[in-house]
This record gives C-alpha cells, structure tokens and sequence, in this order.
C-alpha cells in the first residue's frame, strides 16, 4: 500500500519521542527543522544529544522511564525505545486517542511512515516507498538531489514574491498569471537562474511572441 504524503505545519506541535537512541536521533533532528516543540523521553541518551542543547526551549529531556502519562497533550509521538512490547502499547494508545504515530518496531504499528527528505528553504521533497525499502528511498534522494539545481529554495521564494505581484497587476486574469508563472518556473530551472523582475519583463515578451506567433498561424 502507498501513503498518503501530507505537508503538514508542525510549528509548535508538541512531539513525544521515547527513545534517546539512534533512531530517536534521527527523528528528533528531523523535526526539530520544522519547528516543532520536543519532550524526549529515554532512560539513557546517546551522546549527539548532549550537542543539541535545549534549542532555545524547544527541547526538553527526561532521562527516566516512559510513564503513559507523556502522551498527555501530544500532538505526536514516536515511539523509538527497544522495547517492542512498549512500542507496541505507546501506538495502541495513541491510535485510540486519533495521535498520530511512528513506531521503530515497525509500520504495521505507524499511522504515519518518515520519508527520506530534501529540503531547500520552502521546497521540500519527500520520499517514501511505503517502508518496502528504507535503503531505495534514499538512493533515489542522492539521485533527485544530484538534478536539482542549486538555488531551487531560493528561487521557489522569489516566484512567491513574483505571484504576488501577477495577483495585483492581473487580478482579473487567472489564464494570464498561470501562463506567467509557468514560463517563470520552466525558464528558471531551464537557465538554473533565480527569477527577479527583469526575468518577468522577458516572460512577457517571451508569451507575447508565442501569442503572435499563434495569431500569424491561424
Ligand atoms: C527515510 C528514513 C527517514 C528516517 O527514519 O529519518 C527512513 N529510514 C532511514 C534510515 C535508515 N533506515 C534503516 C537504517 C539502518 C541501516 C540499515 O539497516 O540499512 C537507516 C540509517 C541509514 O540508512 O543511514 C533501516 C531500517 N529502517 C526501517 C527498518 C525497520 C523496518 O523496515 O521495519 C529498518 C531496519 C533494517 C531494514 O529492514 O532495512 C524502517 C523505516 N525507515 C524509514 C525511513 C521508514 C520507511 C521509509 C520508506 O517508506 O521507504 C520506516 C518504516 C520507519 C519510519 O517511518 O520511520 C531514513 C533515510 C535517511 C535519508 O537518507 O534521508
Ligand atoms: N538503528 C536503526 O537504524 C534502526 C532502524 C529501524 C528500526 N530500529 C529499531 O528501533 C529501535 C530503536 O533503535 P535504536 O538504535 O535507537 O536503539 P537503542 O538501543 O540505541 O535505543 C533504545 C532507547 O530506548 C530507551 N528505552 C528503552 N526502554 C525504555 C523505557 N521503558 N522508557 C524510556 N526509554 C526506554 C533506551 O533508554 C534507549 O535510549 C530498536 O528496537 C531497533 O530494532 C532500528
């Protein structure tokens, strides 16, 4: 079965992580990018944590054993300690109580799987093969990254800025501002150059000529 990838703002969700192993690691760094607010809860941590600090705040140990009473408030947990039986229970509750959960023991005990991610500023590209092959997902990330061109988060920022300025200037014309920014986008991954607004100038010339071009054919 595949998963359904949502894109999701998870700024100030409260995440509980047991687990302050390898895995527990790797998830925590995951989502502390994106801003959530973490309560990780371990009788023993791994050393990488220690390098962490407490990110402003965002991040809180408790170096005891997993009470169910951690769940309490949570807007998502990962249940990451060896204990499968634990694992097992953590998700039970949580799939009752509709939070989502990633379970290390494996995804028939997961409502939710992690991708193998590449994030550039506001772009951000996951990649999932439904948990058949952790290792597949992430040779096709070294791949895509190896063809994305370098600047792609800045220049996904600045055709925001330049959609904008379509949605002003052409408020009336919904066929026009798609044509703008599908030239805009097809011509800055094509050039590899950061659209601004002399690249908008030249796709208005640029669609005038294709719209001349179609006028003198027919
Ligand atoms: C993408 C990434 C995200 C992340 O975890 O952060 C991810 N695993 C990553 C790394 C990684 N995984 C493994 C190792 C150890 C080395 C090794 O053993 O080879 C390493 C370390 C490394 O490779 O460096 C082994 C492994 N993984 C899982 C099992 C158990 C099982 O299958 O039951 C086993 C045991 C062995 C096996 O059977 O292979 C399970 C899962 N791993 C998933 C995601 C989910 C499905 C993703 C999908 O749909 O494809 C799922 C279901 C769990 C979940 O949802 O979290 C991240 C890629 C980092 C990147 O490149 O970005
Ligand atoms: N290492 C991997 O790449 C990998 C990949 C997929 C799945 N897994 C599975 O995920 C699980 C975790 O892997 P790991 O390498 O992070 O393990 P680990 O042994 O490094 O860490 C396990 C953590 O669980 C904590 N823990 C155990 N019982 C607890 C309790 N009652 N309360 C609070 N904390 C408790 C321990 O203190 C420890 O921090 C394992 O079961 C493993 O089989 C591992």
């Amino acid at each position: 079965m595949s998963y359904f990838p949502f894109f999701v703002d998870i700024k100030g969700w409260l995440c509980v992580i047991v687990g302050g192993g390898k895995v527990a690691y790797r998830k925590v760094c995951g989502l502390l990018a994106f801003g959530a607010d973490l309560h990780v809860i371990a009788t023993a941590f791994i050393p990488e944590f220690e390098h962490l600090g407490n990110q402003s705040g965002r991040l809180r140990r408790s170096c005891r054993e997993f009470q169910e009473e951690d769940l309490r408030g949570a807007d998502l947990v990962i249940a990451a300690s060896d204990d499968e039986g634990l694992n097992q229970r953590i998700s039970v509750f949580c799939r009752q109580a509709h939070i989502p959960v990633n379970s290390a023991s494996g995804k028939e005990d997961s409502s939710f799987l992690f991708p193998a991610l590449i994030t550039e500023g506001p772009v951000t590209i996951g990649i999932s093969t439904g948990g058949n092959s952790p290792a597949l997902a992430h040779f096709l990330k070294e791949r895509i990254q190896g063809v994305l061109p370098e600047e792609i988060g800045e220049t996904a920022q600045e055709l925001g800025k330049l959609r904008e300025i379509f949605q002003k200037q052409y408020p009336d014309s919904p066929a026009l501002r798609r044509s703008l920014s599908g030239t805009l986008a097809e011509e800055s991954l094509k050039t590899g150059k950061i659209p601004d607004e002399c690249a908008l100038i030249e796709a208005q010339n640029l669609m005038n000529k294709k719209t001349d071009k179609r006028t003198n054919t027919t």
